[in-house]
């Protein structure tokens, strides 16, 4: 199998909804997300032949999924008032408003699952949330 990988980072804010512990509170991370693609057979032709797609292909969809969550603040759909989000929208913060529990593990999935929409081949997705602590998620 011949593999390609490309990271980037965002900054954002969180809580863990129904989490007992410090990460109940409101606080922020510089999230590393490493991401891997893996095929069979190299591009017999053309442009990219020997290659397994562009580096420049992969490392642009990441970053821009990267990018839409940059210096937010994700939410998880449900965990907070109509009226809190509203405020907070009023005060001219930008809210991601993502359909999960904001863990590392799950935004592992979330992003192999939007790349692999845009027909990337992947193999497994890594987050740090922390140099030391990463949720991976491969499939395949
Ligand atoms: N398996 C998981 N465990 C935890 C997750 C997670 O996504 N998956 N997330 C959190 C919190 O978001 C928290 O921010 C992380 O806390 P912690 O590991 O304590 O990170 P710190 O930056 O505070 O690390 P220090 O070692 O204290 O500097 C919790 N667990
Ligand atoms: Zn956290």
């Amino acid at each position: 199998m011949y593999g390609l990988r490309t990271e980037s980072t965002f900054d954002a804010a969180h809580f863990l909804t129904d989490y007992h512990g410090k990460c109940e509170n409101l606080h922020g991370h510089r999230w590393r997300v490493v991401a891997y693609i893996g095929v069979d057979e190299l591009q017999k032709a053309g442009n990219y032949k020997d290659m397994v797609i562009d580096f420049g292909e992969f490392k642009s969809a990441l970053r821009e999924l990267t990018e839409e969550l940059d210096h937010s603040f994700i939410v998880e759909e449900g965990s907070l008032a109509p009226q809190t989000l509203a405020c907070l929208e009023a005060e001219g913060f930008t809210l991601s408003m993502l359909p999960f529990r904001t863990t590392a593990e799950n935004l592992a999935r979330y992003f192999f699952d939007r790349l692999s929409d845009r027909g990337l081949p992947m193999s497994q997705v890594d987050v740090y949330e922390t140099p030391n602590n990463c949720a991976v998620y491969r499939r395949g």
